[in-house]
């Protein structure tokens, strides 16, 4: 029996949204093949359950592989036209504008971030995300190679096949988009496993596919806990590819598990410790903005958070009033607040990990300009915290934090900080501030990092590349770059005139 839809009622708007609970698998919502397991999703503003939904069991995604892999063979894949896919792309973007309240109150609801931001940002750069990759649906062909008076070859980019693509918390509903619109694209067919943690607009989305009008198979959804449906994906024997998105740690197994199964395809956008740089010469004022919400937007829950600032020494004393005043003026509260810049961070778990580091911050003498003392009441809430006084060997320095936690250091030279910014196993992100042109040339080239903003930081656009260098990753997504993510290059020799002798 097919598990029953909830309705669920956001208390601060009265808004009613039926969300599906079974596994999304050819166009319908189903109960696990084989297991009785669930995921309990919880507000994190208010520590309250949502709704419980099926967990896909391990053979729950042998038959999501099935049916996307029988969708790849018969109804797209080679069998659909890049005209036709792109209709359908941009179908999908049109049904989310449609009902981007509704998928932004419900991001909301999971995942805490204020609604505002999930609409107009989340959702609105899903949206041209969609309609970017629908754009190229049509526009995926090969080279003419060699053309001579016996031989033409050419070559073809055909579809990888099957995609497992496995999203993070985070950003639920733009990882999503990042993920499908490409894959889609290139006529891939899919199985996406959202987090655990924010499973809900990932099958509420897949509501939207099917009034779309894509094929059944072509995108199946399987909420499932990392260590089962994450694990099953990576590890299968008829899945051609995977992407993922999350902790360095996780990226480390599933190409293990990719390399010790069928030496699938791996794209991975993991962790950071990016760091950004404010030289003497910058728009201070605008220095400070883009360093707060180079570590504030999201809640610091972001791969490229700028969670390492390094401030020249001349003018340290007036940038760090600047950013604790830029940093206090933003309201941090539950996402359904109209003044909310940023919500709770995720979970429970987050939440004490986050509250570690900020205790070994302490213990290991750094110094707080702000934050660092815990909210009374309800709600998984970590306020700005800034320290200063760190130094490169400290915890909160090193690893990745992903909250609202930023360590703050002082440099002097321009060579001293270029070397402080590449003292990371990671390469993601990083940034600088600068009115010196030669300097900004300098500096970006020498970064060693996947993504530089000049004179910016965090903003993205879906027609330029993301992904990183060193342990943030392998493989690029957005742009044209994402397409190579998603086909598979084959060659094609042929002879119109050369003769063999044999014997040769
Ligand atoms: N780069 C990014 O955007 C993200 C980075 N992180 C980092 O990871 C830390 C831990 O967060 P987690 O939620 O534990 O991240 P995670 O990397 O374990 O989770 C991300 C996704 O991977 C899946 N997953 C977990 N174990 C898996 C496995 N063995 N095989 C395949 N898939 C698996 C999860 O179910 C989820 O869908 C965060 O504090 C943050 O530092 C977390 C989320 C996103
Ligand atoms: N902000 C880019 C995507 C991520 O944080 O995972």
């Amino acid at each position: 029996m097919s598990p029953a839809p909830v309705e669920i009622t956001v208390s601060a708007t009265g808004r009613k949204i039926t969300v599906p609970t079974g596994l999304f698998i050819n166009n319908e919502f189903v109960a696990s093949v084989d297991s009785k397991e669930t995921i309990q999703t919880v507000n994190p503003a208010t520590e309250e359950v949502i709704c419980s939904i099926v967990a896909a069991s391990a053979a729950d995604i042998d038959v999501a592989v099935a049916a996307a892999r029988k969708a790849f063979q018969t109804t797209w894949g080679k069998n659909v036209t890049g005209f036709e896919r792109s209709r359908l792309i941009n179908k999908l973007a049109d049904l989310m504008e449609r009902d981007a309240q509704e998928l932004a109150e419900l991001e909301t609801l999971n995942n805490g971030k204020p609604v505002r931001v999930a609409r107009d940002f989340d959702i609105g750069d899903s949206i041209q995300c969609l309609r970017y990759y629908a754009g190229w649906a049509d526009k995926i062909t090969g080279e003419a190679s060699i053309d001579n008076k016996t031989k033409f070859a050419f070559t073809r980019h055909d579809p990888i096949g099957v995609c497992g693509q496995i999203i993070p918390w985070n950003y639920p509903i733009n990882m999503w988009a990042w993920k499908v619109a490409p894959a889609l694209a290139c006529s891939c067919t899919i199985v996406m496993k959202p987090s655990e943690l924010t499973p809900l607009t990932a099958l509420k989305l897949s509501e939207l596919v099917v009034e779309a009008g894509f094929p059944p198979g072509v995108l199946n959804t399987v909420p499932s806990y990392g260590s089962v449906g994450g694990a099953a994906l990576s590890s299968h024997l008829d899945v051609d590819k995977v992407a993922f998105t999350g902790s360095t740690l996780t990226g480390r197994k599933i190409m293990e598990a990719a390399a010790k199964s069928n030496l699938k395809k791996v794209s991975l956008e993991l962790g950071g410790k990016s760091p950004h740089i404010v030289f003497e010469s910058a728009d201070l004022d605008q220095a400070a903005n883009w360093a707060a919400l180079g570590i504030l937007y999201n809640t610091g829950q972001d791969c490229t958070a700028g969670s390492r600032l390094f401030v020249q020494d001349t003018i340290y004393d007036k940038f760090i009033e600047l950013l604790a005043q830029k940093a206090q003026a933003l309201t941090i509260s539950d996402g359904f607040a109209e003044a909310a810049s940023g919500g709770p961070v995720v979970s429970k778990t987050q939440y004490d990990r986050v509250w570690s580091y900020i205790e070994s911050g302490k213990a290991e003498g750094a110094k707080l300009l702000i934050g660092g003392q815990k909210r009374p009441g309800k709600g998984f809430f970590v306020d700005p915290t800034i320290f200063t006084d760190v130094k490169p060997t400290m915890k909160i320095v090193k690893e990745e934090i992903f909250g609202p936690v930023l360590s703050l250091a002082k440099f002097h030279s321009e060579e001293e900080v270029i070397a402080l910014a590449n003292d990371t196993s990671y390469g993601l992100g990083a940034g600088l501030h600068s009115k010196d042109a030669n300097q900004c040339m300098r500096v970006s080239s020498a970064l060693e990092a996947g993504t530089v903003w000049v004179n910016q930081y965090n903003m993205l656009n879906n027609n330029v590349p993301f992904g990183g260098k060193k342990q943030s990753g392998i493989g690029r997504e957005l742009g044209s770059y994402a397409l190579e993510e998603y086909t598979s290059i084959k060659a094609v020799h042929w002879n119109f005139g050369e003769k063999l002798d044999w014997p040769f």
